[in-house]
């Protein structure tokens, strides 16, 4: 048996080892699902299977790019960088470019963000002169996005008597002309929404049989991680690339199926073994992620929903610290406590920031985490959000590269044709959107054929849209060359951009001249990185797909110690040995939102579990008893999640009767706080009480989980290190020291390590041995 096969289970060993066919595994988190999809590929690739006929889809590109590591390591070679692997979009965006001619867009298409689909729905919206209150942009926008992944196209909408009712009811009975109106801007602009790149994808396989059989032909095996939250329209597509070979292997857990709110159809899972001729299932049911009682209060939190698969998960982990409960006043507190006991937990245990993760349900609940961390001066980063691509200047820069790109990109160009300012107006822009649509053309195609066309634009006018079109041009030809770092260093000099911010001499516009140049360095970065693989030139064209195809997970590049600050449903498929979950309230979490049905509320668990599961060694769980919410302070009550867990699987921080359903504060009868109720139900002393203390067992497994060092590492007492010693640290691996600061208990040495990068740390604690 081929060594790295040692490192499965029985039970895990078998989906690798079962070569062709189709098969499903569904397990519970943490049992090595993920596991078994890389081992799979390392397996199939050592018995000679070409890595170009391996298509692998995950959640987001960067657990793409880790697989793809581990496999280079498991088959020892770099073969693996040739396997096709990356999210849905990613993937058939590529695949897309292609064929796009076939479906009548121009291969350099670009792609729409939420943003961009969200102003086109706008001026529909305005266009129409509909009553923005009632067609609410973001509404449409959704209920057009759910239209195509379920794959009813707007033909198949106006054949819906059943959707266009649904609509007139809910006083939009104009939904079916906004569809038509924004599908043919979109098309007109030479741009695909995300949802287009599925739905697109599945008209090309339906509608040119040679192109699905050459697919078909080269994704001999077929591999998806988180099943239970594919779409319909994702669905689709792997039903039909995998038709031929039937070499199938999907693996998901309907306990932690998340996305329905975006059209995942869990159906999709339990469906599956209908779908091929000869299914197998795979169980597994060890958990090799989370401490026993981690495992069994999820177990518990699960066994409340109806809807479910029965399954088994147990770990033979050790027994871990119970789950901490804590109450605190505001979420200021909230993120005092979250702050502190990081801080106490990290110094005590030697742990790094990325050994922490904080979840919560709702973006806006970052604010109050993000303050503490500050104050604390422990580093974060946030997950999600709005994304650095997302920036106004980073938006404009980018409009400028796909505008050169695609020229008849809408979105782009009217973000930029007078910005920085060239003194072309409202008046002749909404001109040229006439003739655009009274043509037929594109905006820039109008602006190129001016001369030829009876507009009321005066000539002084037309020369400075004349010179916006030449300098458009001008970069399109330097780009067909240059790479995308020249090209984008070119435009931001050219146009005006940062000029325009200097002038400014704000802070604010500093910082905006900042990160422009940090989008300059990404684009090097991103170029040097492509020049290194064989096939690529780290042309524009790949940099603004990298860029619109990354998912919120993948928007980080640096590697950067830092604590996690995420979404949980962002967190699906990670791990951490510490994870705080906050905000644990009625109606916070679950959602108010959530609460009206039952497979809703379901739901809401699922996602709980989701979050609880994400812990290895401990998990924190907090909440509040009062919260703005609304601009208005209101009572919190603790989660029913809380109360759902076994009380033997928690440590409650505060005195439980104290904690059962009740007000926990009171108010007169006018609502007010009464303020010494308040600050009895402080806890004692003022500050957060210390964090748990691991046990030694605990200490254990947590570095039985990362990489130790080969020999046990000692602490160095007295501290005689100096620029250019060799250290190894028990986590880091080697590294070099750069340089010594700070005297006595306060001195820090800066490491460059080996698997870390380059890290500050306190000598005091830090275990290092000094090799040289
Ligand atoms: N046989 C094994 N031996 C040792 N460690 C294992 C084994 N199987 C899995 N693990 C480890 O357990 C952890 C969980 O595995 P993995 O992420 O594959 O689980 P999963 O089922 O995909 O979880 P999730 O449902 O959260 O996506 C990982 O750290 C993995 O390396
Ligand atoms: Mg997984």
């Amino acid at each position: 048996m081929e060594s790295y096969l040692a490192e499965l289970n029985d039970a895990q060993r078998e989906p690798v080892l079962q070569k062709d066919g189709a098969m499903i595994v569904i397990a519970g988190a943490g049992s090595g699902k993920t596991r078994v999809l890389t081992y799979r590929i390392a397996y199939l690739m050592s018995k000679g299977v070409d890595p170009f006929n391996i298509l692998s889809l995950t959640f987001t590109n960067k657990a793409a790019r880790e697989m793809k590591n581990r496999i280079s390591k498991i088959v020892g070679s770099s073969e693996a960088k040739n396997l096709w692997m990356g999210t849905f979009h990613s993937i058939f965006a590529k695949i897309l470019r292609f064929e796009a001619e076939k479906l009548g867009y121009p291969s350099n298409f670009t792609i729409y963000d939420t943003q961009d689909s969200q102003s086109v729905i706008r001026a529909v919206i305005k266009d129409m002169r509909l009553d923005k209150d009632v067609y609410k942009y973001k509404q449409v926008y959704n209920r057009i996005s759910s239209f195509k992944n379920s794959l009813i196209t707007v033909k198949a909408y106006f054949q819906n008597g059943e959707l266009q009712e649904a609509d007139a009811m809910s006083k939009k009975p104009r939904m079916g002309e906004i569809y038509q109106a924004y599908v043919d801007r979109c098309f007109k602009a030479g741009a695909m929404d995300f949802d287009d790149l599925l739905l697109k994808t599945n008209e090309l396989l339906n509608r040119f049989p040679e192109v699905l059989q050459k697919y078909q032909n080269r994704f001999r095996y077929i591999l998806v991680d988180e099943y239970q939250d594919t779409n319909h329209s994702q669905y689709l597509i792997v039903k039909a690339l995998s038709d031929k070979f039937q070499n199938i292997c999907v693996v998901g857990d309907d306990a932690q199926s998340i996305y329905a709110f975006r059209g995942a159809n869990i159906n999709n899972i339990l469906n599956f073994q209908k779908d091929y001729d000869d299914v197998q299932m795979y169980r597994l049911e060890q958990n090799y992620r989370s401490t026993k009682n981690i495992v069994n209060a999820a177990n518990s939190i699960i066994d409340k929903n109806k809807t479910k698969l029965e399954k088994v998960v147990w770990t033979d982990n050790d027994e871990g610290p119970k789950i901490v409960v804590n109450r605190l006043l505001t979420d200021g507190e909230e993120g005092r406590f979250v702050a502190s006991s990081i801080f106490e937990t990290k110094m005590q245990n030697q742990l790094s920031n990325s050994d922490f993760a904080i979840l919560y349900r709702t973006n806006a609940q970052s604010r109050a985490m993000e303050d503490a961390l500050r104050k604390k001066e422990i580093p974060y980063r946030i997950y999600g959000g709005l994304s650095f691509y997302q920036r106004k200047e980073i938006k404009d820069v980018l409009s400028y590269l796909r505008l050169l790109m695609n020229p008849k990109d809408e979105e782009a160009l009217k973000r930029v044709i007078n910005y920085p300012a060239r003194g072309i107006g409202q008046t002749t822009m909404d001109r040229l959107n006439i003739a655009a649509n009274q043509y037929e053309k594109s905006l820039f195609e109008v602006i190129e054929n001016l001369d030829h066309l009876d507009l009321k634009i005066n000539s002084s006018t037309r020369s400075k849209l004349q010179n916006f079109v030449n300098m458009i041009k001008s970069f399109t030809i330097l780009s067909q060359n240059a790479d995308a770092f020249v090209v984008a260093d070119t435009v931001t000099k050219k146009t005006g951009l940062v000029q325009e911010m200097k002038k400014d001499g704000t802070p604010e516009g500093i910082a905006r001249i900042e990160n422009i140049e940090e989008l300059l360095n990404g684009i090097r970065d991103f170029v040097e990185g492509q020049k290194e693989l064989a096939d690529s030139t780290g042309s524009l064209a790949e940099f603004l797909e990298d860029v619109a195809l990354a998912t919120d997970m993948d928007k980080d590049t640096s590697d950067e110690d830092r604590v996690a600050l995420m979404t949980i449903h962002l967190a699906k498929g990670l791990e951490f040995p510490y994870v705080y979950i906050v905000g644990l309230e009625e109606d916070l979490f679950p959602s108010a939102m959530s609460m009206n049905t039952r497979s809703e509320l379901e739901e809401e668990r699922r996602l709980f579990y989701v979050a609880l599961t994400r812990a290895e060694n401990q998990a924190y769980l907090t909440y509040t008893q009062s919260r703005y919410r609304w601009g208005k302070l209101v009572d919190a009550e603790p989660s029913r999640f809380i109360e759902e867990i076994d009380d033997k699987f928690l440590d409650y921080m505060i005195p439980q009767d104290d904690y059962k359903y009740k007000p926990l504060i009171d108010t007169d009868i006018f609502g007010e706080v009464d303020k010494s109720k308040l600050r009895q139900n402080k806890p004692k002393n003022g500050t957060p009480p210390p964090a748990h203390k691991p046990t030694e067992q605990q200490l254990r497994k947590l570095r039985k989980l990362k990489p130790a060092s080969p020999e046990p590492v000692k602490a160095t007492k007295s501290v005689n290190l100096s620029a250019g010693n060799e250290v190894e640290h028990m986590r880091f691996g080697k590294g070099k020291v750069l340089k010594i600061e700070g005297i006595g208990q306060d001195q820090k040495a800066e490491i460059d390590f080996e698997n870390g990068g380059i890290k500050k740390l306190l000598l005091r604690f830090a275990k290092l041995k000094v090799l040289s």
